[in-house]
């Protein structure tokens, strides 16, 4: 009968493992530290495969191969088997493994196995666990260890012991020496244990990121949710543990093997309403969408920088969504093995939305006058060349969720004409707003009470389109309780405000004569209300004045402290607050903000502070 060891021989000249590319992790330390028991959680949440040296050789015995007898004998008698033996089963189990990453558990064992491996395989290990465990200790839990081994009794267990200090000890100083080990303390309960052995795997695990598939079944996502967290968490089971995920935690959530491999982000965004449907009746209708491109930033060490989405179908139909609940990023990696399942955990982190890039988008191409003469000869094709937005194309690229995005759209002050998002220029805003003002004093309207339709009305005789006439009463004014509108004194200053400054840095007081003649009757401008919209500049005994909008600064906190450091090296808290009050990073306070990105000094305690860069 042909024993492993019989066709491992045979297969030694065929494909080296070395070029299989495969990753081996060593597993050390006393008998009955707990190595085996280890490796089986390692299997579960990393995807290794595990080779037992030990296990490997027993079952050699067993099969009837011609070195059973051999390798029966000097385990009874605590020695180590011969590393050709050895080395040949493990190079055997490795080659026939579909998996590349290996947990090879009580081997090397002394510097001759170390040495065979390394010259046969031309292997070397990413690094070595090493299970540290006191004598007594290991002795109570190999004598009680029930497996019914023949060389768990104290006799052999005592030479096990002695080979192990005068052979195996010097293998990991061997590794010590060339920085591979990572001691465990192994004394402690098998969950501790694990909790260290964990955050070993960790950083292994975050080279590569995974996402889930959308096009797979989904019961299959749910079947893995459901086994995988039954185990973790008692309470909290399947999507359910998933959705009530908290910022900053983590959960390790299975996958069958049809969904791998995976190198992307995922994000969850879903409509707060569903949730009972979601976690009661409908789960066997969702469905995981994957909107990260590939070019977003992979680091995990900013997670705020990250941005990824998942959303939910029910039934098919896409359902409007209106809030993020929480965004997810899929942080650990999922290794290829042969057994059905695959493990990941994900990590939660609170993410800003990609405001900047929306602006960027739409600013691409405005909405301007001939715009409006030609929007209905603009056939499908034009549009697309014009590089023009709709909703889904924004939720697609922005990466916000719904509300996000929709208030996003509100501070840039867009408007949606023929199903697309578009900024309106700045000239045909005040073109169409002067209009609205001239046409007051003519119809006598007042500008607390403007009769919705009859604006409209006039302003679409005037050659404005219906849906710019309503926009431009949304962008300058509010609705009332009574259905009228009134335009808002501070949208309209700042409106005429950032006109004139447009021209360029203007002195103060000329600024203000042409500010004040701008300004309709009815109205009244104060300088104040330009905070976080002009800075103002001594040149001289002349104070001058030029337009630096908090709304053309970038949403991102170090984008944006570098472009007011630029601006001004130091800056006063009053004339600071202005333009980082809006910026809001999970996570971070707005003195964390400070703290990060400025440095605070102040001559003399009652002086005020000043923030320089950091
Ligand atoms: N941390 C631990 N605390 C208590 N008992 C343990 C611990 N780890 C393992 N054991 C038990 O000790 C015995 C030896 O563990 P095992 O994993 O087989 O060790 P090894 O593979 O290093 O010889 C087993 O019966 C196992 O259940
Ligand atoms: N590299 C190895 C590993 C194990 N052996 C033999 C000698 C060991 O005492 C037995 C049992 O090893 P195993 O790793 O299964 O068990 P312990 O860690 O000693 O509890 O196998 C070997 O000869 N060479």
């Amino acid at each position: 009968m042909e024993t492993a060891i019989d066709s491992a021989n045979k297969e030694a000249n065929g494909i080296s493992l070395s070029e299989k590319k495969v990753t081996v992790v060593f597993v050390l330390g006393g008998p009955g530290s707990g190595k085996g028991t280890q490796c089986a959680n390692i299997v579960q949440h990393f995807g290794f495969t595990h080779l037992s040296a030990g296990d490997l050789l027993r079952a050699e015995i067993k099969s009837g191969s011609e070195n059973g007898t051999m390798i029966q004998n000097m385990i009874k008698d605590g020695k180590i088997v011969p590393s050709e033996v050895t080395v040949k089963l493990l190079q055997r189990a490795m080659q026939d493994s579909s998996n590349d990453k290996f947990l090879i558990d009580g081997f090397p064992r002394n510097e001759e196995n170390r040495a065979a491996f390394e010259s046969v395989t031309g292997i070397d290990p990413e690094f070595v666990l090493f299970f540290e465990c006191p004598e007594e200790e290991m002795e109570r839990r190999l004598l009680s260890r029930n497996q019914g081994r023949e060389d768990d009794n104290i006799d052999t267990v005592r030479k096990r012991f002695k080979v192990y200090m005068e052979s195996s000890l010097p293998v990991i100083e061997y590794y010590i020496a060339k920085g591979k080990v990572r001691k465990i303390e192994a004394a402690k309960p098998v969950k501790e244990v694990f909790e260290a052995v964990k955050t070993i795997f960790t950083p292994l695990k975050e080279k590569e990121l995974y996402l889930i598939d959308c096009k797979k079944p989904v019961e299959l996502i749910e079947a893995a949710m459901e086994m995988e967290t039954e185990q973790q968490l008692s309470t909290c089971r399947g999507a359910e543990a998933v959705l009530n995920l908290q910022p900053a935690s983590s959960v390790s959530i299975a996958y069958h093997s049809l969904f791998g491999p995976h190198d992307d982000l995922v994000l969850l965004e879903l409509d707060e309403k569903l949730l009972p449907d979601v976690l009661h009746n409908s789960l066997m209708k969702m469905q995981f969408f994957v909107l990260r491109p590939k070019h977003m930033p992979l680091s995990m060490s900013e997670p705020p920088t990250l941005y990824c989405l998942y959303r939910l179908q029910i039934n098919h139909c896409c359902v409007e969504m209106h809030k993020i609940l929480m965004r997810k990023i899929v942080s650990r990696n999922w290794w290829h093995q042969s057994s059905k399942w695959h493990l990941v955990s994900w990590k939660l982190f609170e993410v800003a939305p990609r405001i900047d890039r929306l602006k960027m988008l739409l600013s691409e191409n405005p909405y301007r006058f001939d715009d409006a003469l030609m929007s209905e000869e603009l056939d499908e094709m034009e549009k697309n060349n014009t590089r023009l937005y709709s909703w889904s194309d924004l939720i697609d690229k922005v990466q916000a969720s719904a509300d996000e995005l929709r208030s996003g759209l509100q501070a840039l002050s867009a408007v949606e004409i023929d199903g697309y998002w578009r900024i309106v220029d700045e000239n045909y805003m005040d073109g169409i707003l002067n209009m609205l003002l001239h046409n007051s004093v003519l119809n006598d309207w007042s500008l607390n009470g403007l009769n919705e339709a009859e604006v409209v009305g006039v302003l679409q005789s005037d050659g404005f389109p219906c849906e710019i006439a309503h926009h431009c009463l949304q962008v300058y004014g509010s609705k009332m309780d009574d259905g009228m509108w009134r335009l808002d004194e501070k949208r309209v200053c700042i409106h005429f405000a950032r006109g004139i400054l447009r021209g360029g840095k203007i002195r103060m007081d000329n600024f203000m004569v042409e500010w004040m003649r701008k300004i309709p009757e009815e109205m009244q401008a104060s300088f104040d209300m330009l905070t976080g919209e002009v800075l103002t500049e001594k040149l001289g005994i002349e104070t001058w004045v030029y337009a630096f909008s908090v709304s053309s600064l970038p949403s991102a906190p170090a984008e944006r402290f570098s472009m007011l450091f630029r601006e001004r090296p130091k800056w006063e808290w009053k004339d600071l607050q202005p333009y980082i009050r809006d910026l809001s990073v999970p996570g971070l306070s707005s003195e964390g903000l400070l703290l990060k990105y400025t440095r605070r000094t102040q001559p003399t305690p009652d002086a005020e502070p000043v923030f320089s860069a950091r």
